[in-house]
């Protein structure tokens, strides 16, 4: 049975985002993940951890200046010292929050700029990340986006991914597989997983077309997790979905696997 995480950034938006981790707790979730940590110090998210028996199981690298048109850094050129900075400030928060699992955001391509030299770029950094990531047995996990969410992201395929994990070189870097955006891309996702099966530490799910809870739309997702199941897939799924309505009365399809 899949193990599942709530992700905060989306889910139980009905209360602030420090009370979250409670409302998750409350609906039967042992596992939480979010966007990004850095808003709040590492300690007080752990003593929220602590409080309610939660593991943090995944959070991102910074996004950048978002109000400037970024989506992470890690692949812009002449920008290495920030990816740095900011793979260094994700160390931290892994640390002290005991999380295993780290998304080192990729980058936006402006029109007219080169992807070969963006992804180069990123090779590089994901290397930077995953040596710093390996004594403390952390993954980094690199997530295609599809053009919908983020027009112009580097990675759009889960086969641009793979391309940049294989590229990468190191026994510590998987793919973030996000069937909603695989859906969007990719399709046929049985043979998809198949494919990419041992190449994926980590799975976010929701509907497809409406990103919502995965109990609709077109993709069946007892038949995907049967499928990890029989893969014997052990990561986490994250839900990673925005909720029809209130989070809590969207939870129905969750009952039979807390
Ligand atoms: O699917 C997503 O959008 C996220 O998992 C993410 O990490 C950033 O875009
Ligand atoms: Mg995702």
């Amino acid at each position: 049975m899949p193990k599942f995480a709530a992700n905060l950034t989306m889910m139980f938006n009905e209360v602030p985002f420090l009370d979250r981790f409670e409302a998750a707790a409350k609906a039967g979730f042992k596992a939480v993940e979010y966007l990004w940590p850095y808003d709040y110090p590492a300690e007080e998210l752990k003593a929220k951890l602590e409080k309610y028996g939660l593991k943090q199981v995944l959070f991102n690298t910074a996004a950048g200046d978002v109000s400037n048109g970024e989506w992470g850094v890690s692949a812009i050129p002449n920008r290495e010292a920030d990816s740095h900075r900011d793979i260094d400030l994700a160390l931290e928060y892994a640390l002290t929050l005991g999380c295993e699992n780290v998304h080192v955001m990729a980058a936006v391509v402006p029109e007219g700029e080169d992807r070969e030299v963006y992804k180069q770029t990123f090779i590089k950094n994901v290397q930077y990340a995953a040596d710093k990531f390996k004594p403390h047995g952390i993954k980094v996990l690199l997530e295609a986006l599809s053009p919908e969410v983020k027009p112009n992201y580097l990675l759009k395929s889960q086969f641009d991914t793979l391309e940049i994990v294989e590229a990468v070189n190191r026994d510590n870097v998987f793919v973030q597989l996000d069937y909603f955006h695989a859906q969007n891309v990719d399709g046929n996702l049985s043979r998809l997983t198949d494919k990419l099966n041992g190449k994926f530490a980590y799975i976010q799910i929701a509907s497809v077309p409406d990103r919502h809870e995965p109990d609709e739309g077109e993709i069946n997702y007892e038949y995907i997790f049967n499928k990890l199941d029989e893969i014997g897939y052990d990561g986490y799924v994250g839900c990673e979905y925005k909720p029809r309505a209130e989070t809590i009365l969207g939870l129905g399809w969750f009952e039979k696997y807390k």
